[in-house]
């Protein structure tokens, strides 16, 4: 490690909202020129630490200290000023414009928006590895470069110091390693870079210096030459590391989705789903892997009835559902994790117990008669509180006021009630701990016993792998292979969703 000042030094870090402490006499230094990961539990506080850090929140107690000066931050201006960017997890980029347009909105001062501009982009991307082009459209480029957009973006205006929220929970296996070159390349010039992750394998692959957080405090650091993943996850959790794992097959033969032939046109004419049929049957779970972007989101959205088919059939059981609302769909029992839990499955204004009405408003325990029973609902909200280990300080609170895993549990819990015939689950476990993806993946498999059949799209291969029966790929809207998920790796299931491998893997 190295001698020199630290890049940036928390001490004493308190920040308190009503009825929480997200963070309690936080202390950590990062050395200048390393890269420091932060983990911890759901709801251990990570984000908020990260928003202290650029301006976005301010603490209630504590000192922050960049290359050994006091910083006073009120804003991500004021962190920028200090040489602090952050690269959200959600790209923050418009894709109808260039990536140049995109670097220098908002920074037009730094090197105008025309040749400057572009010498200088080019000069960072080649510094760095990068091979970001200038002219490109954001809309044609691929997860994995418009992260490097982002960093790009960050750099531009002067970062030395990167905050990335879970980088790599978009990637594919090859994009991760891309992306760690990459931060290899920052580190050599001298660049800061913390970042917060739940995959452990890739923060000990990746790091030089880890602090755990529980329960808003600092409670280790670790050396990641020194520690296994098991160990991260009970310095973390106090639990043992789960795996995903289910080798014994329960499948029936009676089917409960049919799709067939389904195609789904975006509104320039292109054929985003492309003549897709599969059937998942009773204790089934079929996992779709594929690169985002490749029309498994609009695939689900088909069959959710929240994007009109072309053509082709989805039937449920022997029922056709095409031309049935989203809401018949649920009521005939399709359980629906949505990939955008913001936006299509939480008010994040309303209480805990709302959104456990919200989408099953027509369903026990939430009606009586034709009203909302809301001792009913409440009481069934507690019990998924209870259940799926829902971190909240009560049930009154906003969605809002929940960290990201935290408001995902909620939504399993809330979508696993009525044991549903069919669970259409998007990313399930995306930015949820490692002890709390556990509890989840054991509850799809108790339902999976029952006769649950899931649909399950994943960004994490392990998961994806682990938990199907059944594994296909997408790729440009269409299902180009099957692979066994008792025997292929992360690494050959992403050379198929990238198309570097052809047909099935057996
Ligand atoms: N704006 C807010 N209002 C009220 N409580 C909040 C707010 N933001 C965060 N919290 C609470 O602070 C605690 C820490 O949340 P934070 O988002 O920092 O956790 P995290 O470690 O990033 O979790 P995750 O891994 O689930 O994203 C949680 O209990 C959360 O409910």
């Amino acid at each position: 490690m190295s001698t020199t000042e630290p890049a940036v030094e928390l001490h004493g870090i308190t920040k308190r909202f009503p009825g929480v402490v997200a963070n309690h006499d936080i202390d950590i230094a990062v050395a200048a020129g390393t890269v420091h990961a932060i983990v911890g539990e759901n709801g251990a506080g990570k984000s908020t630490l990260m928003k202290i850090l650029y301006g976005m929140q301010r603490p209630d107690e504590g000192t922050i200290k960049v290359n050994g000066e006091v910083a006073d931050l009120h804003s991500p201006s004021d962190a920028i000023a200090r040489g602090i960017g952050m690269v959200h997890q959600h790209f923050m980029l418009a894709d109808n414009l260039t990536v140049l347009e995109n670097v220098v909105l908002g920074a037009e001062k730094l090197h105008g928006i025309g040749g400057g501009a572009r010498r200088r982009i080019r000069e960072i991307s080649d510094q760095y590895g990068l091979g970001v082009e200038p002219d490109r459209l954001v809309e044609e480029l691929g997860v994995g470069a418009r992260q490097r957009v982002e960093i790009l973006k960050v750099l531009y205006r002067g970062a030395r110091i990167l905050i990335l929220d879970e980088p790599t929970a978009v990637l594919v296996p090859q994009e991760v390693d891309e992306l760690f070159a990459n931060l290899e390349e920052l580190k050599r010039e001298g660049l800061t870079v913390i970042f917060i992750s739940h995959k452990l394998d890739e923060v000990l692959k990746v790091a030089d210096a880890i602090t755990v957080i529980r329960r808003g405090t600092t409670v280790a650091s670790a050396d990641p030459r020194e520690v296994s993943a098991r160990q991260l996850a009970e310095l973390m959790v106090g639990s043992e590391l789960p795996v995903p794992e289910l080798r014994e097959s329960t499948a029936t033969d009676v089917p409960v989705l049919t799709v067939e032939g389904v195609t789904v046109r975006d509104a320039t004419g292109r054929a985003v789903v492309d003549g897709v049929s599969l059937t998942i049957h009773e204790g089934e779970i079929l996992g779709i892997a594929g690169v985002e972007g490749n029309g498994q989101a609009e695939l689900v959205e088909a069959i959710m009835g929240m994007l009109p088919v072309e053509s082709g059939v989805v039937r449920l059981g022997e029922d056709d559902l095409v031309g049935r609302s989203t809401r018949h769909r649920r009521e005939m029992g399709i359980g629906f994790i949505p990939e955008d839990r913001h936006r299509h499955a939480l008010l994040l204004e309303s209480p805990l117990w709302e959104n456990r009405v919200l989408g099953h408003q027509t369903r026990s325990p939430n009606v009586k008669g034709i009203l909302i029973d809301r001792a009913g609902a409440r009481r069934d909200t507690e019990r998924i509180v209870e259940e799926y280990d829902v971190r909240t300080p009560g049930i009154d609170v906003s969605a809002a006021s929940l960290s990201g895993g935290n408001q995902q549990k909620l939504i399993i819990g809330r979508e696993m009630s009525g044991n549903p015939k069919l669970l259409i689950a998007a990313h399930p476990t995306r930015g949820v701990d490692v002890g709390a993806q556990s509890a989840i993946w054991d509850h799809l498999r108790r339902a999976r016993a029952e006769g649950l059949a899931v649909l399950l799209i994943s960004a994490d291969l392990d998961e994806l792998i682990g938990m199907s029966d059944t594994l296909r790929v997408i790729l440009r809207g269409r299902l180009v292979g099957e692979a066994d998920p008792a025997t292929i790796t992360p690494d050959e299931l992403g050379s198929l969703m990238t198309g570097a491998a052809e047909g099935s893997v057996a």
